[in-house]
């Protein structure tokens, strides 16, 4: 099925729906920001907050899942490494749920004085020569949300949507690039380093159809 669908779409509405759905619990969101991070964030509601938090939330996820996409296209080998653990671990029967992830080893364990062949997309350097290195702010050759007294506050919830929402859509859909393309890896500078050219995904559903229209439980 050809849809030329972007995957920033698919995103932002995963991602769009959860905030949505949190949002009447934004008072406890502040709460549990301030525990998680042992930050001062009011508890008084305002609108510079909710906004701060939203926008800290979405263009993020958003852009990870836009990268990691785009690198799995641009790396066959990795991409059919991910949907064959998600078929071995999670089946056809059903869809991706939280108590998966840490089943699926592969897709989420994941300068040259650093690491050795920095520009190649090695998702396996994480199992092996990397294995202990981890994202929270700790080592600091890995950094994606900082460290530090203003590291994200975010990162629980963070890591879980990006999780959640990169399997559920590589565990429904095969992905490929329009006539096999290699798929342009530029980036614009800014506060999130969003691709220049937007991504351009063929999908193909390989999950039975009826999955696709279940009402949530
Ligand atoms: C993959 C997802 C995410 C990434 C890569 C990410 C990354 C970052 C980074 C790099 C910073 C700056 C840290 C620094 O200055 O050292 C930051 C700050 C922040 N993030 Fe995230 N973030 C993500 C998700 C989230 C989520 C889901 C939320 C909220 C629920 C969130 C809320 C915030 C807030 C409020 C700040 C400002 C912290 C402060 O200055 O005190 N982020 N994030």
């Amino acid at each position: 099925m050809v849809m030329g669908a972007v995957a920033s779409v698919i995103g932002i509405l995963l991602i769009s729906y959860y905030i949505k759905r949190e949002s009447q619990r934004l008072g406890a969101l502040y709460v549990i920001l301030r525990m998680v991070s042992g930050k001062r964030y009011s508890v008084t509601r305002s609108e510079d907050e909710e906004q701060m938090i939203i926008a800290g939330a979405t263009d993020t996820t958003r852009v990870t899942m836009i990268w990691a996409l785009s690198l799995l296209l641009n790396n066959r080998h990795a991409l059919k490494k991910v949907q064959d653990e998600l078929h071995e671990q999670v089946g056809k029967d059903r869809l991706v749920n939280e108590l998966d992830i840490n089943k699926l080893v592969f897709t989420f364990k994941l300068d040259p004085r650093v690491w050795l062949d920095p520009l190649e997309f090695q998702p396996e350097r994480f199992l092996s020569t990397h294995k202990s290195v981890d994202v929270k702010g700790q080592h600091f050759e890995f950094l994606p949300f900082g460290g530090g007294r203003r590291s994200c506050p975010g990162i629980p919830f963070g890591i879980q949507m990006t999780h959640l929402a990169l399997t559920t859509f590589l565990h429904a859909f095969e992905i490929t690039a329009p006539s096999n393309a290699q798929v342009n890896m530029t980036a614009t500078f800014g506060l999130t380093n969003m691709k220049t050219t937007p991504l351009e995904l063929l999908i193909k559903p390989i999950l039975p159809h009826q999955l696709f229209f279940q009402d949530e439980a």
